[in-house]
């Protein structure tokens, strides 16, 4: 495994903004994947990933900065929003940030429903740490489409820098391609200056062919992000679908010049795993996708984990996970 610097020393970048394309049906049906293929490539990542000491560190400082801390929870209240925003300040006990000398380590941002937005922003001010605010009916989005774009518009309004929206699982599943395209439009404009992940909701859309074309529509009607799922499906993110959506961002970069950023979310709660997703983008889209403004994990009970290794790797012995309640 090639080394991996720390995120202290990144230097600051800005990426212009995927405008999107027309739509355009040919690539669309063109846009297919070969399941073996990706299955037996997905399944020789974990086996033979290995990071040790310090660069293990750098990977796990990384894999934080990228993380969307998230709550989405019916039971949130502001106290429970309060405390995850100050774990996103302050992701990894101060001690253990300064051995691996990255004390100025934080999220990538905190994700949280419409509601908790206000609270959020008011936690987060003065850190630069982003709120998004998954939107639009999240996480089903079957309520009425005009609701979802003014939900879209409340959240930009109450503070949200990034919105999260679902996608309607039933123009994939029907073929419909073109409502596929103009709600992912009409989103994006509702977002204005936010910027906007389309949740795909992937374990619901039947077929790996399904996740290519939807990956590569939400990029053509302007996605920032494309993202695995909600949390909420019975299958979230997984390696293959990951590889099949990383590597629709690939062929739209080549074609356009736009990158757009990749957001695994659901389940993903190790630190292996974590460093084996970094390893995938490392090696399908190269360093410049490691970094926040272009990878996200959706998580919200990974960053426990790694503070633990981070412990670990600091001090030798591991802290009960008991230790390392939020998030
Ligand atoms: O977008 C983020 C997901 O909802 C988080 O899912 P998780 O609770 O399985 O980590």
């Amino acid at each position: 495994m090639q080394t991996i610097s720390a995120t202290g020393t990144l230097p600051q970048t800005v990426e212009p903004r995927n405008p999107g394309t027309a739509l355009d049906l040919d690539w669309v049906m063109r846009a297919t994947a070969n399941r073996s293929a990706i299955e037996r490539r997905a399944a020789t990542l974990p086996a033979r990933r290995s990071v040790k000491k310090d660069h293990q560190a750098a990977w796990l400082a990384r894999a934080v900065s990228c993380i969307d801390l998230t709550t989405l929870a019916g039971d949130d209240t502001v106290g429970r929003v309060r405390r995850l925003c100050a774990k996103a300040k302050q992701p990894v006990r101060a001690d253990l940030l300064e051995a691996i000398g990255l004390p100025d380590l934080t999220v990538g941002a905190v994700c949280v429903y419409h509601d908790m937005i206000a609270p959020a922003v008011e936690a987060l001010d003065g850190s630069g740490i982003p709120v998004a605010a998954v939107s639009t009916g999240f996480p089903a989005g079957l309520s009425p489409f005009h609701l979802r774009v003014q939900e879209i518009k409340e959240s930009v309004a109450a503070g949200a820098a990034e919105i999260d929206i679902v996608i309607s699982r039933r123009h994939v599943l029907t073929g419909n391609w073109q409502a596929l395209y103009d709600e992912m439009r009409t989103f994006r404009d509702a977002c204005g200056d936010a910027h906007v992940k389309a949740i795909l909701a992937t374990g619901e859309l039947g077929t790996l062919s399904n996740v290519a074309k939807a990956s590569l529509i939400c990029m053509m009607a302007g996605a920032d992000f494309i993202k695995t799922s909600t949390g909420k499906e019975s299958v979230n993110a997984t390696l293959p679908v990951s590889l099949v959506m990383i590597r629709a961002i690939r062929d739209f970069y080549d074609a356009t010049g736009y990158r757009v950023g990749y957001k695994p979310a659901g389940g993903i709660s190790k630190a292996k795993d974590a460093i084996t997703y970094l390893a995938l983008i490392k090696e399908e889209l190269g360093d410049r996708w490691l970094r926040p403004d272009l990878f996200r994990f959706g998580a919200s009970s990974l960053l426990g984990d790694i503070e633990r290794q981070i412990e670990h790797h600091v001090t030798g012995a591991y802290s009960a996970s008991w230790r390392h309640a939020m998030a």
